[in-house]
This record gives structure tokens, sequence and C-alpha cells, in this order.
């Protein structure tokens, strides 16, 4: 019998007809870059009703294709026709004000509101201010409605990226869309909180409404969409009901040949044999604390050691100290109490320059935040890690020529799909910003990659060459330190792996000691003994 709280995402639930008109049409819509054509005549349908997954390689186009019809790009050629009328769609503000809103890859709030006013900032009303007893009302109906919270008071600077981006998914569905477009949603969400999501856009989509999300994860397609269409190179390949496709199919279409599809499990086998217990660790932590600007503790008493050739897994919900852990190896946090040795030497003042000199690389959290000058161009993102290096620097002197020789160079060596390299770095696709930033760490790293959420936004055959480099990395006696949030990858992946939860280590134990459940269940705050049992 079925249970009435028993809530869970049906798919495609509401039927479409023959005949039924589409709730919006792309016509023949092209995009043209300078040297880029990233979309292609692209004809499109979403139907009332649907989830609509738009899957693709980076730099496919889909990005795009959505900023278009969220009013951020103007079509050069082709028309966005919704309900049967043309739209010219000239900014977000004309997109939301036909029921067309827009949760993006990157936040765009504003770090120093609150959460409720991020949510309410912007609103079109007649009155001229709204109290902050309501808006804590109407953010309680939002919570009520679609069931994951977010405090309506904390400052937006201090929530964790997880927590950002409910803040802007809150924020899209508090404006009532009818079509509600999100690009990677569920990219920095617990697995939870994606089935909390899906079963709210579930609830939305009954009324008629329509969801589009952009993905390069397989597995949500197949669960969660109703249809999905693939573009490659700017073209759109077709459009599928999902239920006559599997993961193959879908990574054929999107690559074109041979796929060489990735089945985690077949990487297993290439984890190193037991470590050799007398040789010390690379790293090693000691009571380390971290307080932050509200004098809380947001890492408490770690004593944590990476020994070399180790690819050590950190798992953990998001905003349980993983930042801050993250921070206190690559010299961006000071701690408050403990020590942090190198070697076996304390490093008494931390700052990036002196963990990077010894060649502890970091792919952080959020690249437009910490690792990129988003208004820079290529050359100079790539190099503001080792521009006072030779042949670059020298004494007090910096070579441009130089500068921009290495910087091609290393495009060329990265192999990473560029078209010029004064490109400024916010007008590459999300994918391609994060493989430059792996590969200018991968530069840096000599004895420690501290790669936090590394995957996010890489399509399938970029995440393959990630962990195929993770394992290189390994067999040349270098350390990985993986922070993810998708267990089956940190279990597949890791030598060991230790839990954050409340800021506290909860432990490390040997990957192949820990079932994915078992790990579940610590992330959660349940201790596991020796044997891996809870
Ligand atoms: N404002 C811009 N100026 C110049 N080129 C751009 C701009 N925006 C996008 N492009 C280019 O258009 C192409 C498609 O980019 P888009 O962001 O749509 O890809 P995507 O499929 O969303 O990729 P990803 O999966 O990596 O996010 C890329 O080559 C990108 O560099």
């Amino acid at each position: 019998m079925k249970n009435e709280n028993d809530e869970r995402f049906v798919q495609s639930e509401v039927r479409i007809r023959p005949g039924d008109p589409p709730l919006i049409k792309f016509w023949k819509i092209s995009k043209y870059f300078p040297e880029v054509i990233a979309n292609n005549k692209i004809d499109l349908d979403i139907f009332p009703g649907e989830i609509h997954a738009i899957i693709g390689e980076n730099g496919a186009g889909k990005s795009t294709l959505m900023n278009i019809l969220n009013g951020i790009y103007q079509p050069d050629e082709g028309e966005i026709i919704v309900d049967g009328y043309g739209y010219h769609l000239a900014s977000p503000q004309d997109a939301m004000a036909i029921g067309i809103g827009m949760v993006h890859q990157h936040f765009k709030l504003v770090p120093a509101f609150t959460v409720a006013e991020n949510i309410y900032f912007g609103e079109k009303t007649k009155r001229i201010f709204i109290s902050k007893k309501e808006m804590r009302q109407r953010m309680n109906l939002l919570f009520d409605q679609y069931g994951f919270y977010v405090d309506p008071d904390a400052m937006v600077s201090d929530l964790s990226a997880g927590e950002q981006q409910r803040v802007e998914i809150l924020r899209a569905l508090s404006r009532r869309a009818r079509i509600l477009i999100l690009d990677e949603p569920t990219a920095v969400l617990t697995p939870k909180e994606v089935e909390q999501l899906f079963i709210s856009l579930s609830k939305f989509r009954r009324h008629g409404n329509a969801v589009i999300f952009i993905t390069h994860k397989l597995d949500e397609v197949l669960r969660f969409s109703d249809t999905v269409s693939v573009l490659r190179q700017g073209c759109k390949i077709g459009t599928y009901a999902t239920k006559t496709c599997n993961a193959q199919f879908l990574a054929s279409k999107m690559i074109d040949g041979d796929v060489g599809f990735h089945n985690e499990n077949n990487i297993a086998f290439l984890k190193t044999k037991d470590r050799d217990p007398n040789i010390p660790p690379l790293m090693r932590l000691s009571n380390v604390s971290v307080i932050n600007d509200q004098k809380i503790a947001t890492l408490k008493n770690i004593d944590l050691e990476v020994y070399p050739g180790e690819i050590l897994g950190i798992a953990g919900v998001v905003g349980n100290g993983q930042r801050e852990l993250s921070q206190v190896v690559t010299g961006l946090t000071k701690p408050y109490t403990g020590q942090i040795f190198i070697h076996g030497l304390e490093v008494k003042k931390p700052n990036p320059k002196i963990f990077s000199s010894v060649g502890i690389g970091h792919i952080p959290e959020d690249r437009l935040k910490t690792a990129l000058m988003s208004h820079l161009d290529i050359s100079h993102n790539l190099l503001m890690r080792t521009y006072f290096k030779k042949p670059v620097g020298k004494s007090f002197l910096y070579s441009p020529r130089q500068a921009y020789q290495k910087a091609c160079n290393m495009v060329r060596d990265s192999k990473i799909s560029i078209h010029g390299m004064s490109f400024q770095i916010s007008n590459l696709s999300g994918g391609t910003q994060q493989k430059l930033v792996s590969y200018r760490e991968k530069e840096i790293t000599t004895c420690l990659l501290v790669a936090v959420y590394p995957s996010r936004g890489l399509d399938i055959g970029s995440i393959k060459e990630m962990q195929e480099y993770f394992f290189k990395l390994r067999q040349r006696n270098i350390s990985v330190l993986l922070f993810s949030e998708d267990l089956e990858e940190l279990l597949n992946l890791s030598d060991r792996v230790g839990v954050l939860c409340h800021g506290q280590l909860m432990g490390v134990k040997a990957a192949s000691q820990v079932t994915k459940e078992q790990l579940s269940l610590w992330i959660g705050g349940h201790a596991i003994d020796e044997g891996g049992r809870v």
C-alpha cells in the first residue's frame, strides 16, 4: 500500500500526447563568438510537464543555449518561441516576465547579504519594503514546500558552495517560474539533497511546468529526466525518450565513436600494496583547529597523516570542515591551534607560497573564486602561481614574451581545446576552466595534490583522464588528498579514506575495509569499528 508521506521522484508522470504544442520551441538557434560557433541551428522542443536533460562534452554549447533562453545572450539566428509566440529576450528580467528562471553553475549571489535578502533581492513588487519577519515567513513556506533548509539570517559569504547553491535554487523557485533551467544543479549537492531537489522538481512540473537541466552525470539523466537531448560541437545530435536510453548509448552520442566507456570498478586493481610502516608521513597535522570570524570552531583538533604515494580520500557532507581542512593543507588558512609538519619540518608561518614552493598543488572547491581571475586572459591565469620563476621571472623582472610562450606550451601540452590565448577566462566553458586549473596545479605538484571536488564540471572523458592522472601521481610516489562527495569515486580511487563530521575527523581507514553503506553511516556521525562494523 502506498504511504501518503512516501514522496518519491516519479518519472514521466505527465504524458505528452501527439499534437500537444511545446511550451518552448528553440527554432534554428545559432550563436557565434569570435572563432567559435557555440550553437549551430539548434531546433529543440520542451513540452509542458517534462523534465528535459541537456548533455554534451565540455564546450558543446549547453550553457550558451540555456543563456539564450534566459535572455543573457541573444541568438545571432533563429527564434525562441514560448506558448506559440516568438520572443526577443533582451535580459533575464525579460525571461522571468514570461516565466523562465535559471539557476547558474556559478553563483550569482551577493555575499554581503543574508540568505533571505538574496532570495527576495530584486523581486518585482509594488510595495516599498518587505520586513525581515515577512521574508522569514515566506522562506519558511518555501522550506515547507521544497524541503531543504538554509538559515535565512546567515550571511551568504559564510555559506559553503553547497549551501549557496541551495539559495540559488530556492531563489529561482520563489519566483514561481513556469520553466526552470538548472545548469549542473547537483554538482554541489549531497545524494540526499539531489533526491530532495528532484522530488521538488517533480512537484513543480505537475501543473504543466517544465524543467531543463544540464548535467554530466548520466545516472542522473537516466533516473530523473523524461527526455534527453545531446549536443556536440554546437550542434544538436538528437532528442531521445530517456526510457529508451542507457549510459553507453548516451556517451556514444556525446563523443562520437569509441568512448571507452568507463566502468569505475575496473580501476580499483590499480591500488598500491600495503604501506611500509617505516616510511614517515609526507605531511602531518597535529591537533589542528580552525576558528571562523564568528569565533566558531570549524575544524576541531585534527590529527592527520598523509603518506607518500597514497590517495587519501576525505568524505563528508558539505560544510563539515572540508573547505577549512583543504585551506589548512595548502596554506590558505592559518590554524588557530596545532602544528603542520611537511617532511618532518614544522611550517611556522603557513602561507600559500610556502606550500606551492614545496610542491603542493591545489585544485580548490570553487575555481572562479579561489583559483582564477575571471577578467584576466588564459596566459595570466596559467602563470599566476609561477610567474616569478625562470625564464618568465628573473629577480624583479618579468618577461611578457616568455610568459606568453610558456602559457602557449602549457596549453599545447595539456591538449585542452581553446580558441586563443587572449580569451578572457570567464568566456571559457566551465569544464575548460576546471581543466586549466587542474593542469596549472599539476605543473606545481611534486609531492602532494590537494584536489577538492576535482571532477566538478568535467565531462565523463575528462573525469576518466583525471582519475588516471591521480594513479600516475601515485606511481611516482606523489600523494593526492582527494575531497569528494561521490562515495563510489572515493572508495574506488582512495587507498585510505577519512570522514569529517562537524569539523572533527571521525577516523581514517583502509578503503578496502569500508563499504559504501558503512561510509554513508560514518558520514552521518555513526562510529565504525576496526573491521568496518557500524
Ligand atoms: N562570452 C563568450 N565569449 C566567447 N566565447 C564564449 C562565450 N561563452 C561561451 N563561449 C564559447 O562557446 C563554447 C561553448 O561554451 P559553453 O559554455 O556553452 O559550453 P558547455 O557545453 O556549457 O561546456 P561545459 O560543460 O564545460 O560547461 C566554448 O568554446 C566557449 O569558450
